[in-house]
């Protein structure tokens, strides 16, 4: 599975710029034929959370009918990271996968909302995990602040995801952060895991990027560094079951003991 990742700035309560900035990304990611792009996080709207509720996407539609019309173009699967979406007057970090038909096979709403980021007072958590199938391959997905919590990855991974993608907008200070836990949660799940991280400055924040693929053994696969950039990563499953062979963690576990 070749997976391409783009890393991108966005531009606050813009959402005009942002999708033709997503559009010519996009377009330019499926010239090497991946099987599978990936965005990054609230690429909509950004952190505009004070507005949120007027430049939001009103259910989707719009990102639907960006995503799924170039899906069906390419014949591309698209984790089209997240958007801000709108439904009953509430606000959704959502997550939207489509297929190389331009079907949309799953939807996420963020479940772990960032209080860092004030988005625990404008918008609504979500309460389901978010599990579907690419090609035939078991795929989970999360977004950003989820990646701090191991019991939603072994979530995934138990209900057999073998590839987590993580869209998201994670500031330079904590960066040393999220490396560490994209390859923790690679190494401990054995799994592979997939991000799109954003780029540019956003009010007192700084993006640096570090988009990344770690295998299960915890190798970097492909990574970006700060600046807008597509990256392919290139999956080989075996590496997956030769992990879990050589050391059956996911065996050896005693929820007899703990609870997860
Ligand atoms: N957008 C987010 O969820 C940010 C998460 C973050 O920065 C962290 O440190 O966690």
């Amino acid at each position: 599975m070749k997976i391409s990742i783009i890393q991108m700035n966005i531009v606050k309560g813009n959402p005009d710029e942002n999708f033709r900035t997503v559009e010519s990304k996009i377009r330019e990611a499926a010239l090497s034929g991946p099987d599978v792009i990936l965005l990054p996080e609230m690429w909509n709207t950004s952190y505009a959370l004070e507005e949120i509720l007027e430049i939001g996407d009103s259910n989707g539609k719009r990102t639907k009918d960006l995503i799924s019309s170039l899906a069906k173009e390419f014949k591309v699967n698209i984790v089209a990271g997240s958007v801000a979406a709108i439904r009953c007057k509430k606000a959704y970090n959502r997550l939207m996968v489509f297929n190389r038909e331009g079907e949309k096979i799953a939807e996420y709403d963020k479940i772990h909302l960032f209080g860092l980021m004030d988005e625990d007072k404008y918008i609504t958590p979500g309460k389901k995990v978010c599990l579907f199938e690419l090609d035939g391959i078991k795929c989970g997905a999360m977004i950003c602040y989820d990646l701090r919590f191991p019991e939603l990855a072994r979530e995934l991974t138990l209900k057999g995801s073998q590839v987590i993608f993580v869209p998201a907008q994670w500031p330079e200070p904590r960066i040393h952060h999220w490396k560490t836990l994209m390859t923790a949660r690679a190494i401990e799940n054995q799994v592979f895991m997939v991000a799109a991280n954003r780029v540019g400055v956003e009010d007192q924040n700084a993006f640096v990027g570090g988009s990344m693929a770690v295998d299960p053994l915890g190798q970097v696969l492909a990574e970006l560094t700060g600046d807008e950039g597509i990256v392919e990563a290139h999956i080989d499953f075996s590496v997956l079951e030769k992990a879990r062979e050589a050391i059956p963690v996911l065996q050896d576990r005693r929820p007899d003991v703990y609870k997860l």
